[in-house]
């Protein structure tokens, strides 16, 4: 078995590599470990060589150091292979995904509670050619997260407040709804949208939670549509939502198990974030992915540690 560390240099607001080195050799002098570190040099990077090792047939162990782009870039190299699996080690801004893990999220820092940890399935959402783990969203929620990164950059603003100040932005200066066709399981409704996230985890944007009820594992994405509206009434709606509360507005947000989703435009407009990595086209396509995901995490973790029991009924 080998232990692949995939690195991201720019994740994150400081310079976590050294950390990450000390790491790998302490699970090779501790454990007599095959250990290797590579660093990304480019976005997209991750996915192709996390891909190349796994057609080598090896018995692989991928550990992502990064944020959530670079865990979402190693589970597209990654899936479908049974020699590989993946983990974590949270070096990003956000690092939603691990959010889904509760309090042991903190577990993830260090290899050392890892390496030999154990191995389990998790769902992956197909959105067109890509695999998503967390959400695949579209609509004013996806142009906040395109739009995230240039003021993440500010030394001043932690992943929550860099989502706050994109979102402000796109809520003052650019609209809130978007004229679509979304359908689901083959019902398709031409209107205005303000967004269409399809959840198989609970987390994106900095921590926020569209449905709280969304677990990891059960083979089920849920998908929460919710229709254009006014300024005033977003900002009613924008904090419920961000705690999972989208029931507490039966008729803007509409919560469904389809399984089978699709968004058309007659523009190149739909911008879809795949756990907070944005695609831009007309025409988009999302599914629960056939293949499941090879997860380790420490020991007694849970993928769904923060999920809501059931889903909500209206008030
Ligand atoms: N060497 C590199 N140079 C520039 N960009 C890179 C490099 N390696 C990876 N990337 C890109 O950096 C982007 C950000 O990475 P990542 O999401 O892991 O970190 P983050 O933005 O700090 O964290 P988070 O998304 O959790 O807030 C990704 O789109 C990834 O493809």
């Amino acid at each position: 078995m080998k232990h692949i560390f995939i690195i991201n240099p720019t994740a994150g607001k400081s310079d976590s590599r050294q950390r990450i080195y000390d790491m790998a050799d302490s699970l090779r002098t501790r454990h007599d470990l095959d250990v290797q570190c590579i660093l990304t040099k480019r976005q997209g990077h991750a996915t192709e060589l996390a891909k190349k090792l796994c057609q080598t047939g090896e018995e692989l162990r991928f550990y992502a150091c990064g944020g959530d782009g670079t865990v979402n870039e190693v589970a597209n190299g990654i899936i479908g292979y049974d020699n590989a699996a993946m983990s974590v080690i949270p070096i990003g801004t956000g690092n939603d995904f691990l959010k889904n893990f509760g309090s042991d999220m903190e577990k993830f820092r260090d290899a050392e509670n890892l390496w030999d940890g154990p191995q389990f399935p998790i769902d992956a959402i197909q959105a067109n050619d890509r695999i998503a783990l967390t959400i695949a969203c579209s609509g004013i929620d996806a142009r906040v997260a395109k739009d995230v990164h240039k003021f993440s950059e500010s030394p001043i603003l932690d992943g929550k407040s860099s989502y706050i100040v994109s979102l402000a932005v796109n809520f003052l200066f650019k609209g809130i709804g978007t004229h679509w066709t979304v359908t689901l399981d083959g019902v398709s409704v031409e209107k205005d949208y303000a967004v269409v996230a399809v959840c198989n985890g609970r987390y994106y944007g900095g921590g926020f939670m569209p449905v709280a009820e969304a677990r990891m594992d059960d083979g089920v994405l849920n998908t929460l549509v919710v229709d254009k509206v006014s300024r005033s009434t977003f900002l009613k709606f924008v904090g419920p939502y961000s705690k999972g509360e989208y029931h507490r507005f039966p008729h803007l947000a509409h919560c469904s198990t389809a399984k089978d989703i699709v968004i058309d435009s007659e523009k190149k407009d739909i911008v879809t974030c795949l756990d907070g990595e944005c695609i831009t086209t007309d025409h988009v396509h999302i599914r629960l992915a056939d293949q499941k995901l090879n997860f380790f995490g420490p020991d007694g973790c849970s993928c769904n540690a923060t999920a809501r029991e059931t889903a909500p009924t209206g008030e």
